[in-house]
């Protein structure tokens, strides 16, 4: 490692990283924070406004901002751009029907956004706890319908195969944000 890359990974210690958890609503927002948290994830109301939840990884701090995202809520997403390194977009695999619907709000509300411009984007497909089918294929839908390939260039995005009930998937998401470059 050089001694600039060796710097910067420094000063990204001492900062504060901040997370943006979007997606539609019931898609397991709340949820996968609580449990990051460490939190009782039972009984988890729908998100009327938004919550600021600080954690550690690995030696970073993150600033998980967790935003309601019913219809009603959705005109409210872009109080909280500013300064965001990443949008956790969370995508609820049982809710296959909805899957476009959360594609073209990815794309109108958040990727079309000038002030997310080189944020990092991490698509979760939540739930996976109750998938019965082949995750592989599951993963390439999502990642089809949403038209990841396109909309986003091809280091800024990953996607995380997760459940906020089991905590599966959670850490390795985490592994990934904190070892970006900010
Ligand atoms: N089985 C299972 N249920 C989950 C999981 N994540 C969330 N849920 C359930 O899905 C429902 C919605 O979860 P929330 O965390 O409130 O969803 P949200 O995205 O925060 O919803 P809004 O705040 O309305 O935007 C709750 O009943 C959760 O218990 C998961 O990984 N597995
Ligand atoms: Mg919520």
């Amino acid at each position: 490692m050089g001694l600039l890359s060796i710097i910067r990974k420094q000063k990204a210690k001492d900062a504060e990283v901040r997370v943006l958890t979007l997606g539609l609503d019931n898609s397991g927002k709340t949820t996968i924070v609580k449990k990051m948290l460490g939190e009782d994830t039972q009984a988890i109301s729908p998100t009327m406004g938004f919550q600021i939840n600080t954690m550690t990884h690995a030696g970073y701090t993150l600033n998980i901002w967790d935003i309601g995202g019913q219809t009603t809520l959705r005109g409210f997403w872009g109080n909280y751009f500013d300064k965001t390194n990443v949008v956790v977009w969370v995508v609820d695999c049982m809710s296959v029907e909805r899957l476009h619907e959360s594609y073209t709000e990815l794309r109108e509300k958040v990727i079309l956004e000038d002030r997310l411009v080189g944020v990092y984007l991490v698509v979760v497909i939540n739930k996976i706890d109750l998938w019965q089918g082949d995750l592989e294929a599951l993963q390439q839908r999502v990642v089809e319908v949403l038209d990841l390939d396109n909309l986003v260039e091809p280091e800024k995005w990953t996607v995380a195969l997760a459940s906020g009930i089991t905590g599966e998937g959670l850490d390795e998401m985490l592994d990934w944000v904190v070892q970006r470059d900010y």
